[in-house]
């Protein structure tokens, strides 16, 4: 359904612009309807910058993303509204995708001026309501506050919600769980698993390996840009192959291990290197599982 192809992305740093930064080197990943396709590694190993890709929140330097075959990459403006009817994004910080001097279901309506001026104000209020309900709000408590009256996990659903109202394919979740506190958390990851039993399409962008392991069936593990593992959940956590997914693994805090019991030495893993240069090859290790060969 959603493909990335060869996916390079650069950024233009230093005085001027003079430097380039490349942040996401040759990835290629695909999500399947139905499938949590979740993406970890370090802080500022390309994470968010391959959401804000396909998000089309920034171009693509070089390599192509596709939706049900169609290349999107460089779409223009009125296209890329009806990419947005179906693929749809949610954020770590729930406030920021909130102007705090209107009401929070403003979303909602800037969402039916947008994509559905035809539906009357009630029918879409009727609407709104119903698909509050799917994400377990109760309209009457979220309708009409302002975003600081409500928490940040009502925000968080608020937005799953929007993304809902379009019916969409693709939902790109970027960090939605760090910020909540742990009951809320769950009722959020319980309510991607739900819509990934409607055939939604997640990309679950996350530095919390556990959370990854709970919700997706594929993981993908990132270093300097670049994927150095990536398949079945339960096989790479369980066979990691590239040292710097064991050392990733193994830096895990377990809830029945004290930091002073036997630590595990990290393994030495490769420095930075040309990041213009081609990544090292992902090569076959097991069924469903693929890691960097370097
Ligand atoms: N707009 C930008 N301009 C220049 N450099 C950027 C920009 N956005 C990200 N970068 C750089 O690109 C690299 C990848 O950043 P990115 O935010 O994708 O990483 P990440 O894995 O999501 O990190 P984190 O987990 O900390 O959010 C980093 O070195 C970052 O500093």
């Amino acid at each position: 359904m959603l493909e990335l192809k060869n996916v390079w992305k650069s950024y233009r740093v230093g005085a001027l612009g003079s430097k380039r930064l490349v942040a996401v080197r040759d990835v290629s990943i695909d999500i399947a309807p139905g499938e949590v396709l979740s993406v970890v590694g370090e802080s500022g190993s390309g994470k968010t910058t391959i959401g804000k890709m396909v998000l089309q929140l920034t171009s693509v330097s070089r390599g192509s993303i596709l939706l049900d075959g169609a290349d999107v990459t460089a779409k223009g403006h009125a296209q890329r509204k009806e990419y947005y009817r179906k693929v749809q994004g949610v954020f770590q910080d729930p406030f920021s995708s909130y102007n705090p001097i209107f009401k929070a279901d403003r979303v909602f309506e800037t969402l039916r001026e947008s994509y559905h001026p035809q539906v009357k104000k009630a029918e879409w209020n009727a609407r709104v309501e119903e698909v509050l309900q799917s994400v377990r709000l109760d309209p009457g408590s979220v309708l009409g506050k302002y975003p600081h009256q409500l928490s940040g996990g009502q925000l968080q659903r608020m937005l799953i919600a929007r993304a809902l109202l379009l019916d969409i394919k693709v939902l790109v979740a970027d960090e939605i769980i760090s910020m909540l506190d742990a009951s809320t958390r769950i009722d959020v990851l319980n309510l991607l698993a739900e819509l990934r039993e409607r055939g939604l399409g997640v990309l679950f962008i996350t530095h919390d390996l556990s959370l990854a392991n709970y919700i997706s069936e594929r993981v993908v593990i990132m270093r300097h840009g670049a994927v150095v593992e990536m398949g079945e959940t339960g096989k790479v956590f369980t066979d990691p192959q590239h040292p710097y997914s064991r050392n990733l693994l193994g830096s895990v805090p377990q809830l029945h291990r004290k930091w002073s019991d036997d630590p595990v030495e990290p393994e030495a893993l490769q420095p930075d290197g040309d990041r213009e240069a081609d990544p090292a090859p992902l090569v076959k290790v097991g069924d469903g599982h693929w890691a960097a060969a370097g």
